[in-house]
């Protein structure tokens, strides 16, 4: 079956409103699977021309497009596109700011072990090695508005970035959907940032990365966003630093029969509320763990309304899969990737050796994704669409450069490796590199044998 009649196929499951289910033994299972991840990840023709048309108008007519952009795609007239940051908490909700606080301090806990020191050593040879990590002068954290905007988002870029040594930090956000804006801007200034900019989506990311007359060019944009950010994201890079393409989110869960059937479902239409394109999967060995889960979520979706983000991604993008082996089912995590994987299972950290590639994975029934979403203290942005299978989440190293350090301090430490050093060289017939250190071993007045 071609590609297409699987898409043809997948449209006719979400014109009723249903999910799909798998089974791991079908004939057409490995095709279907591969269907999902590209219609998720394939069908952006569309979003990729409208971000090359809105790089142009950006370029050439600095605020004056971000302002028609803004009125364009988030009906915003508004001329105020900066906020300076000020420390004023009067006014502010304070059992949020503290619990925000929570999560400040175990985000930090997290993240401060994951510092790593410079590192010198001196080889046989005499060669001192080193490597030197430096901060970069400037990130752009995007702060995405599912409803409002995400602030734990702002808190998850931020404070990696600020362990790193970071000195400007600005956000940009769609800040008319902020109901709370003096938590949000408490929430700003715990998080040491110097400005917010007033407006979301692409043209965000653009500005940022190539400044206006009111934004500044940024070193490095991070932070998730929708299939238009994570485009633009895509655009973008090399001419800015990109933290990773954190699109739409993904959960898949592992339920085997000691899992709650109730929370299991409860878990899985959780994460469906993110994006109208969030991938939600269920895999179990038990048939009937899967349609018990189906049935709940289905009852779920008659209470939900019809343009909720649930139910788009319920049609479009729910899963139940039953595997009848456990082979079957760590190639099928593996096929999809995904963000997040919970292990609901009673031998979930025995099951954690097989998995290679998933964002994050969540252990056993007390840990359901959504702590992973707030305040467990690990980073949520994480990579989408297949990349967790080669690339990791937002780290401290994101917001610092790796410089590699060479010094030969004598003349004695030049010659104990020119030999091969030149032998390579003349090999690459580059004759002018064997000479510049032919020319530096005969020479008798250097300073430092
Ligand atoms: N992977 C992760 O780490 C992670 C973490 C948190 C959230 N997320 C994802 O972040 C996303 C948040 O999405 P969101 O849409 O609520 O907020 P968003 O800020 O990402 O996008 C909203 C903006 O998108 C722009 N937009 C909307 N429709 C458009 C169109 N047709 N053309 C051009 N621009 C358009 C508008 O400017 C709007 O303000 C979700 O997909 C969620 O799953 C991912
Ligand atoms: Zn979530």
């Amino acid at each position: 079956m071609s590609i297409r009649m699987i898409f043809l196929l997948l449209l006719t499951y979400r014109k009723q409103n249903m999910c799909l289910r798998l089974r791991s033994d079908s004939p057409l299972f490995n095709k279907f699977i591969d269907g999902i991840i590209a219609d998720r990840t394939l069908n952006t023709q569309h979003v990729d021309d409208l971000i090359e048309r809105m790089e142009e108008l950006i370029s050439k007519y600095s605020d004056k497009a971000l302002m028609a952009y803004n009125k364009r795609l988030d009906n915003v007239t508004s001329r105020l596109l900066r906020i300076k940051v000020e420390h004023d908490v009067s006014g502010v909700d304070l059992r949020a700011l503290f619990e925000f606080k929570t999560l400040y301090d175990r985000l930090l806990s997290y993240h401060s072990r994951q510092l790593i020191r410079d590192t010198f050593y001196v080889d046989k040879e005499g060669v001192i090695l080193g490597s030197v990590w430096k901060p970069l002068s400037s990130i752009g954290i995007y702060v995405p508005c599912e409803e409002t905007p995400n602030i734990s988002s702002m808190f998850m870029s931020a404070i990696p970035a600020r362990l790193a040594g970071i000195k400007h930090i600005y956000v940009a956000t769609p800040y008319h959907k902020i109901k709370d804006k003096r938590l949000f801007m408490a929430c700003a200034s715990i998080c040491g940032v110097e400005c917010i900019y007033t407006f979301g989506g692409p043209q965000a990311i653009i500005a940022l990365a190539l400044g206006t007359e009111t934004v500044k060019k940024v070193d490095k944009i991070t932070g998730p966003g929708n299939i238009y950010i994570t485009a633009a994201k895509k655009r973008m890079f090399g001419r800015v630093g990109i933290d990773g393409l954190a699109g739409p989110s993904e959960s898949v869960i592992i339920a085997d029969k000691s899992a709650d059937t109730q929370q299991v479902s409860v878990d899985l239409a959780a994460q469906l509320e993110h994006d109208k394109s969030a991938l939600a999967v269920l895999i179990t060995k038990t048939p009937k763990k899967a349609s018990a889960v189906r049935s709940n979520i289905n009852a779920l979706m008659k209470l939900v309304p019809s343009d909720s983000n649930i139910k788009h991604s319920w049609s479009n993008y729910g899963l139940t899969i039953v595997c009848k082996s456990s082979t079957f089912l760590y190639n099928t995590v593996k096929k999809i990737s995904p963000e997040h994987l919970h292990l609901n299972t009673s031998n979930a950290f025995e099951m954690m050796k097989w998995i290679h590639s998933a964002g994050s994975i969540f252990i056993g029934r007390h840990s359901p994704i959504t702590v992973g979403d707030y305040a467990a203290g690990c980073n949520h942005v994480l990579t989408t669409n297949i990349i967790p299978r080669f690339s990791s989440g937002l780290s401290v190293l994101d917001f610092m450069t790796r410089k590699s350090v060479i010094c030969l301090p004598t003349l004695r430490s030049l010659r104990s490796i020119s030999t091969p050093c030149i032998e390579l060289a003349l090999r690459e017939n580059m004759d002018l590199h064997a000479l510049s250190i032919g020319c530096r071993l005969h020479v008798t007045n250097n300073v430092g044998h």
